[in-house]
Protein backbone atom coordinates (compact mmCIF):
# COMPACT_ATOMS: atom_id res chain seq x y z
CA UNK A 1 0.00 0.00 0.00
CA UNK A 2 1.22 3.50 -0.50
CA UNK A 3 2.31 5.18 2.31
CA UNK A 4 1.62 8.48 3.62
CA UNK A 5 4.02 9.26 5.94
CA UNK A 6 7.50 7.78 6.31
CA UNK A 7 9.53 7.58 9.31
CA UNK A 8 13.36 6.97 8.21
CA UNK A 9 15.76 6.12 11.64
CA UNK A 10 13.83 8.99 13.06
CA UNK A 11 15.71 9.82 16.40
CA UNK A 12 14.32 13.16 18.48
CA UNK A 13 16.06 14.31 21.42
CA UNK A 14 15.20 16.61 24.29
CA UNK A 15 18.38 17.59 26.36
CA UNK A 16 20.09 14.95 24.67
CA UNK A 17 18.14 12.27 25.88
CA UNK A 18 16.00 10.58 23.08
CA UNK A 19 12.35 10.84 23.08
CA UNK A 20 12.18 8.89 20.07
CA UNK A 21 15.12 6.54 19.26
CA UNK A 22 16.03 5.53 15.36
CA UNK A 23 12.07 4.96 14.12
CA UNK A 24 11.79 3.12 11.38
CA UNK A 25 8.08 2.50 9.47
CA UNK A 26 5.32 3.78 7.54
CA UNK A 27 1.22 5.24 7.68
CA UNK A 28 -0.27 3.94 4.62
CA UNK A 29 -2.20 5.97 2.74
CA UNK A 30 -5.84 5.76 3.97
CA UNK A 31 -5.14 4.26 7.31
CA UNK A 32 -6.25 4.32 10.92
CA UNK A 33 -3.50 3.90 13.54
CA UNK A 34 -3.49 4.31 17.21
CA UNK A 35 -0.46 5.14 18.64
CA UNK A 36 -0.85 3.90 21.84
CA UNK A 37 2.39 3.57 24.91
CA UNK A 38 2.81 3.96 28.40
CA UNK A 39 3.65 7.73 29.20
CA UNK A 40 6.75 9.52 28.27
CA UNK A 41 6.88 6.82 25.22
CA UNK A 42 7.46 9.44 22.86
CA UNK A 43 3.77 9.44 21.29
CA UNK A 44 3.18 13.44 21.42
CA UNK A 45 6.92 13.71 20.17
CA UNK A 46 6.25 11.92 17.21
CA UNK A 47 2.84 13.70 16.31
CA UNK A 48 5.26 16.88 16.88
CA UNK A 49 7.86 15.90 14.36
CA UNK A 50 5.44 15.12 12.19
CA UNK A 51 4.20 18.36 11.90
CA UNK A 52 7.85 19.72 12.27
CA UNK A 53 7.09 21.28 15.65
CA UNK A 54 10.25 19.53 16.75
CA UNK A 55 13.66 19.29 15.24
CA UNK A 56 14.94 15.49 14.04
CA UNK A 57 18.31 15.07 15.66
CA UNK A 58 18.33 12.27 13.15
CA UNK A 59 16.50 10.38 10.29
CA UNK A 60 13.70 12.44 8.60
CA UNK A 61 10.12 12.19 8.38
CA UNK A 62 9.00 12.05 4.81
CA UNK A 63 5.53 13.38 4.00
CA UNK A 64 4.73 12.04 0.44
CA UNK A 65 4.06 14.15 -2.62
CA UNK A 66 0.51 15.16 -3.11
CA UNK A 67 -0.67 14.27 0.89
CA UNK A 68 -1.25 17.97 1.42
CA UNK A 69 -2.53 19.43 4.16
CA UNK A 70 -1.89 18.01 7.76
CA UNK A 71 -4.41 18.81 10.44
CA UNK A 72 -3.54 18.55 14.45
CA UNK A 73 -5.38 18.13 17.43
CA UNK A 74 -2.73 18.95 20.31
CA UNK A 75 -3.84 18.23 23.63
CA UNK A 76 -6.34 20.25 25.54
CA UNK A 77 -3.54 21.25 28.13
CA UNK A 78 -1.67 22.47 25.15
CA UNK A 79 -4.48 25.27 24.62
CA UNK A 80 -4.85 28.99 25.60
CA UNK A 81 -8.81 28.93 26.30
CA UNK A 82 -8.85 32.98 27.55
CA UNK A 83 -8.44 33.80 24.18
CA UNK A 84 -11.52 35.93 23.66
CA UNK A 85 -13.12 34.33 20.61
CA UNK A 86 -16.45 33.00 19.68
CA UNK A 87 -17.01 29.24 18.97
CA UNK A 88 -17.46 30.04 14.97
CA UNK A 89 -14.27 31.85 14.89
CA UNK A 90 -12.55 29.38 16.50
CA UNK A 91 -14.18 27.21 13.73
CA UNK A 92 -13.47 29.05 11.01
CA UNK A 93 -9.55 29.20 12.14
CA UNK A 94 -9.62 26.11 10.27
CA UNK A 95 -9.66 28.07 6.65
CA UNK A 96 -6.35 30.00 8.18
CA UNK A 97 -3.90 27.85 6.22
CA UNK A 98 -6.17 28.31 2.65
CA UNK A 99 -7.34 32.57 3.33
CA UNK A 100 -4.09 33.17 5.25
CA UNK A 101 -4.12 36.70 7.19
CA UNK A 102 -5.79 38.83 4.44
CA UNK A 103 -7.86 36.42 2.70
CA UNK A 104 -11.79 37.00 2.39
CA UNK A 105 -13.96 34.68 4.35
CA UNK A 106 -17.17 34.50 2.25
CA UNK A 107 -20.95 33.25 2.61
CA UNK A 108 -20.42 30.10 1.86
CA UNK A 109 -17.24 29.74 4.04
CA UNK A 110 -19.65 30.96 7.18
CA UNK A 111 -22.11 28.20 5.71
CA UNK A 112 -19.76 25.58 6.14
CA UNK A 113 -18.38 26.25 9.60
CA UNK A 114 -21.91 26.27 10.35
CA UNK A 115 -22.42 22.67 8.75
CA UNK A 116 -19.37 21.58 10.94
CA UNK A 117 -21.04 22.47 13.71
CA UNK A 118 -24.21 21.01 13.26
CA UNK A 119 -22.00 17.76 12.60
CA UNK A 120 -20.41 18.17 15.69
CA UNK A 121 -23.45 18.57 17.69
CA UNK A 122 -22.72 21.96 18.50
CA UNK A 123 -25.70 23.48 16.89
CA UNK A 124 -26.40 27.00 18.35
CA UNK A 125 -23.37 27.67 19.84
CA UNK A 126 -21.72 30.07 17.11
CA UNK A 127 -21.95 32.82 19.25
CA UNK A 128 -20.74 31.52 22.87
CA UNK A 129 -16.93 32.53 23.84
CA UNK A 130 -14.66 29.76 23.66
CA UNK A 131 -13.89 30.08 27.50
CA UNK A 132 -17.45 29.26 28.32
CA UNK A 133 -17.22 25.60 26.72
CA UNK A 134 -17.03 22.36 28.90
CA UNK A 135 -13.98 20.53 28.33
CA UNK A 136 -16.22 18.23 25.90
CA UNK A 137 -17.75 20.71 24.00
CA UNK A 138 -14.74 22.22 23.53
CA UNK A 139 -13.56 18.67 22.01
CA UNK A 140 -16.34 19.13 19.60
CA UNK A 141 -15.00 22.89 18.61
CA UNK A 142 -11.71 21.43 17.69
CA UNK A 143 -13.18 18.52 15.79
CA UNK A 144 -15.25 20.79 13.95
CA UNK A 145 -12.22 23.05 12.93
CA UNK A 146 -10.77 20.16 11.43
CA UNK A 147 -13.59 19.34 9.71
CA UNK A 148 -13.34 22.53 7.91
CA UNK A 149 -9.71 22.15 7.13
CA UNK A 150 -9.92 19.29 4.58
CA UNK A 151 -6.85 17.71 5.23
CA UNK A 152 -5.43 14.50 3.80
CA UNK A 153 -3.85 13.57 7.15
CA UNK A 154 -4.58 13.96 10.75
CA UNK A 155 -2.94 13.75 14.06
CA UNK A 156 -5.16 13.59 16.68
CA UNK A 157 -3.10 14.12 20.48
CA UNK A 158 -5.23 11.88 22.98
CA UNK A 159 -8.54 13.12 21.43
CA UNK A 160 -10.78 11.35 24.24
CA UNK A 161 -8.83 12.80 27.13
CA UNK A 162 -11.52 13.70 29.75
CA UNK A 163 -14.16 13.46 27.58
CA UNK A 164 -17.42 11.67 28.40
CA UNK A 165 -18.65 8.13 26.76
CA UNK A 166 -21.50 10.24 24.48
CA UNK A 167 -18.94 12.56 23.48
CA UNK A 168 -16.37 10.04 22.77
CA UNK A 169 -18.78 7.67 20.85
CA UNK A 170 -20.34 10.90 18.52
CA UNK A 171 -16.11 11.83 18.26
CA UNK A 172 -15.51 8.51 17.15
CA UNK A 173 -17.72 8.58 14.50
CA UNK A 174 -16.21 11.19 13.03
CA UNK A 175 -13.16 9.64 12.76
CA UNK A 176 -14.13 6.45 11.06
CA UNK A 177 -16.27 8.66 8.69
CA UNK A 178 -12.28 10.04 7.91
CA UNK A 179 -11.29 6.67 7.30
CA UNK A 180 -14.61 5.85 5.10
CA UNK A 181 -13.29 8.74 3.02
CA UNK A 182 -10.00 7.23 2.79
CA UNK A 183 -8.24 9.98 4.65
CA UNK A 184 -5.08 9.26 7.19
CA UNK A 185 -5.82 9.58 10.37
CA UNK A 186 -3.18 9.05 13.24
CA UNK A 187 -4.36 9.48 17.15
CA UNK A 188 -2.57 8.96 20.23
CA UNK A 189 -4.66 6.65 22.59
CA UNK A 190 -4.65 5.08 26.20
CA UNK A 191 -7.69 2.71 26.55
CA UNK A 192 -6.71 -0.28 24.88
CA UNK A 193 -10.30 -1.75 24.41
CA UNK A 194 -11.07 1.51 22.58
CA UNK A 195 -7.97 0.41 20.06
CA UNK A 196 -8.96 -3.47 20.02
CA UNK A 197 -12.57 -1.73 18.74
CA UNK A 198 -12.11 0.76 16.66
CA UNK A 199 -8.64 1.06 15.18
CA UNK A 200 -7.47 -0.99 12.43
CA UNK A 201 -3.33 -0.48 12.79
CA UNK A 202 -1.66 0.32 15.84
CA UNK A 203 1.47 1.89 16.61
CA UNK A 204 3.18 0.67 19.95
CA UNK A 205 6.23 3.21 21.59
CA UNK A 206 8.61 2.60 23.83
CA UNK A 207 10.99 5.46 22.23
CA UNK A 208 11.43 2.54 20.42
CA UNK A 209 8.93 0.54 17.82
CA UNK A 210 7.74 -2.59 20.02
CA UNK A 211 5.45 -3.17 17.17
CA UNK A 212 3.34 -1.50 14.31
CA UNK A 213 1.00 -3.36 12.24
CA UNK A 214 -2.76 -5.11 12.47
CA UNK A 215 -3.81 -4.17 15.95
CA UNK A 216 -4.94 -7.73 16.92
CA UNK A 217 -1.06 -9.12 16.40
CA UNK A 218 0.12 -5.62 18.18
CA UNK A 219 -1.79 -5.17 21.25
CA UNK A 220 -0.82 -8.98 22.96
CA UNK A 221 0.48 -9.67 26.24
CA UNK A 222 4.00 -10.24 25.02
CA UNK A 223 3.78 -6.60 23.16
CA UNK A 224 2.59 -4.90 26.18
CA UNK A 225 5.19 -6.48 28.32
CA UNK A 226 7.79 -5.81 26.71
CA UNK A 227 6.91 -1.98 26.27
CA UNK A 228 6.47 -1.61 30.26
CA UNK A 229 9.97 -3.13 30.60
CA UNK A 230 11.39 -0.72 28.07
CA UNK A 231 9.66 2.13 29.36
CA UNK A 232 10.69 1.54 33.23
CA UNK A 233 14.11 0.83 32.10
CA UNK A 234 14.39 4.30 30.77
CA UNK A 235 13.33 6.43 33.87
CA UNK A 236 16.38 4.71 35.78
CA UNK A 237 19.04 4.03 33.32
CA UNK A 238 18.13 6.72 29.97
CA UNK A 239 20.77 6.64 27.59
CA UNK A 240 22.60 9.98 26.87
CA UNK A 241 22.22 10.13 22.96
CA UNK A 242 25.19 10.86 21.20
CA UNK A 243 23.15 13.26 18.50
CA UNK A 244 22.52 16.83 19.43
CA UNK A 245 19.08 17.86 21.13
CA UNK A 246 15.38 19.14 20.49
CA UNK A 247 14.87 21.67 23.51
N1 LIG B 1 9.72 20.06 25.58
C1 LIG B 1 10.35 19.07 26.23
N2 LIG B 1 11.49 19.27 26.90
C2 LIG B 1 12.14 18.26 27.52
N3 LIG B 1 11.69 16.99 27.55
C3 LIG B 1 10.55 16.72 26.91
C4 LIG B 1 9.81 17.74 26.23
N4 LIG B 1 8.70 17.18 25.67
C5 LIG B 1 8.74 15.86 26.01
N5 LIG B 1 9.84 15.60 26.75
C6 LIG B 1 10.24 14.29 27.28
O1 LIG B 1 10.28 13.37 26.19
C7 LIG B 1 9.73 12.11 26.57
C8 LIG B 1 8.56 11.76 25.66
O2 LIG B 1 7.52 12.70 25.89
P1 LIG B 1 6.13 12.63 25.11
O3 LIG B 1 5.28 13.76 25.61
O4 LIG B 1 6.39 12.54 23.67
O5 LIG B 1 5.57 11.23 25.62
P2 LIG B 1 4.09 10.63 25.53
O6 LIG B 1 4.24 9.21 25.12
O7 LIG B 1 3.24 11.49 24.67
O8 LIG B 1 3.64 10.69 27.05
P3 LIG B 1 2.19 10.81 27.74
O9 LIG B 1 1.48 9.51 27.51
O10 LIG B 1 2.54 11.00 29.19
O11 LIG B 1 1.48 12.00 27.14
C9 LIG B 1 9.35 12.23 28.06
O12 LIG B 1 10.40 11.73 28.83
C10 LIG B 1 9.20 13.74 28.24
O13 LIG B 1 9.52 14.11 29.57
Amino acid sequence: MQAAISLQNLTVSYRRHPALHHINGSFARGSLTAVIGPNGAGKSTLLKSILGLVRCNDGQVVTHADVGRIAYLPQQAEIDRSFPITVQDCVMLGYWSRVGLWGGIDAGMVQRAQQALAAVGLEGFAGRPIASLSVGQFQRVLFARILLQDAQVILLDEPFAAIDTRTTSDLLRIIQSWHAEQRTVIAVLHDYEQVRRAFPQSLLLARNVVAWGDTGEVLCDENLQRARAMAEAVDEHAPVCAVGESA
